[in-house]
């Protein structure tokens, strides 16, 4: 499958990268406003093919998309240290403005994957400049946020993440909700697993847990600048689930009607994602303050959008 990348910072080369070392895409095409970039990106993932799988590497202009069935959107300005994500709406919006109209020009049947920050409302963005169907445009949504989750339930049980069932829920943001009520391992509720294997999961756990996958991006960006190997993994494994056709259950970000009496919103639930893009979007069980939790962050969204359209 060809696919397309707009933004060869480090989050699109991070995909780019992804891709070629899980075998995700036969053909990559980076484009960036900064084309000496892209090219050079594109120049050295190809030398880590010979070590892989069998991948095209190139960049080019817009009408380079041609033929690409996904292209990943991550252009625009990343977080400062200390940057909130929603601080970057109005500059990222405009960077959507100039970028969606080339993208659907030169691949009118590619789904587009919004990681690009604040990437609920961004996904809103693509959708409305798109025209495409809403289950096409996919945000990369709480995708990362949920591998952090698994990641720190998983070290904290002494299982390999992979074993673990859990979602984080809402905006990817700071009012991610994590869904503790519907977390397992293999089978079992995380809380009865824990208690079995000598590691409960006290309420001590749980802020330490819940700090570990909300501050994660700050923590990040402080000591290096930025973050990219998680989400670069998060996309390509998006990319997999529509390429094979999987049906992967991933939480991640497409606009829907309503959520908690919130109307004509975007904001990660557990979705069935495959060659359609999203088919389903599954409702988790969650306690009542999970739910107030994620009504909170549905308003938190909404209330961004204000004079955005
Ligand atoms: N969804 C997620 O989980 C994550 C999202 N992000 C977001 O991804 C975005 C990209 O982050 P980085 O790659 O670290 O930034 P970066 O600064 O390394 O790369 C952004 C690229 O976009 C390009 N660009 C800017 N305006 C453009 C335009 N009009 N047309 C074409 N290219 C344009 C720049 O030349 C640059 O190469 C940010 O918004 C960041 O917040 C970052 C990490 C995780
Ligand atoms: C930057 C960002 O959105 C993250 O690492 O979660």
């Amino acid at each position: 499958m060809k696919v397309g990348i707009v933004g060869a910072g480090m989050v699109g080369s991070a995909a780019g990268s992804a891709l070629a070392l899980r075998g995700g895409a036969s053909e990559v095409v980076f484009v960036d406003r900064n084309t000496a970039l892209a090219r050079a990106q594109a120049e050295d993932i190809s030398h880590a093919v010979p070590f892989a799988h069998p991948c095209r590497l190139s960049a080019g202009e817009y009408d380079a998309l041609e033929g690409a069935e996904v292209v990943i959107l991550s252009a625009g300005v990343a977080q400062k240290p200390g940057e909130s994500r929603l601080s970057l709406l109005s500059r990222n919006a405009e960077v959507f403005a100039s970028v969606i109209g080339g993208v659907r020009a030169a691949a009118p049947g590619a789904m587009l994957l919004v990681a690009s920050n604040p990437v609920d409302i961004m996904t809103q963005v693509a959708l409305r400049a798109s025209g495409l169907p809403p289950e096409r445009v996919i945000g990369s949504g709480t995708i990362l946020d949920t591998a952090r989750f698994r990641s720190l339930l998983g070290a904290h049980l002494g299982i390999a993440p992979q074993s673990v069932h859990a979602y984080v829920l809402g905006e990817h943001g700071d009012s991610e909700v994590l869904a503790w009520s519907s977390a397992r391992a293999g089978t079992e509720p995380v809380a009865r697993f824990g208690a079995q294997l000598g590691a409960p999961i006290t309420e001590e756990v749980r802020a330490t847990i819940d700090a570990g996958v909300r501050r994660a991006a700050y923590r990040i960006i402080e000591g290096k600048g930025a973050t990219w190997y998680g989400i670069g993994a998060g996309l390509a494994r998006i990319v997999q689930a529509i390429r094979d056709d999987q049906g992967a259950v991933l939480s991640v970000s497409v606009v829907a009607p309503e959520i908690e009496g919130v109307p004509d919103i975007a904001l990660s639930l557990p979705r069935v994602v495959g060659r359609k893009g999203v088919s389903a979007t599954l409702m988790p069980e969650m306690s009542e303050t999970e739910t107030a939790a994620l009504r909170a962050s549905a308003e938190v969204l909404k209330e961004s959008t204000q004079g955005l359209w």
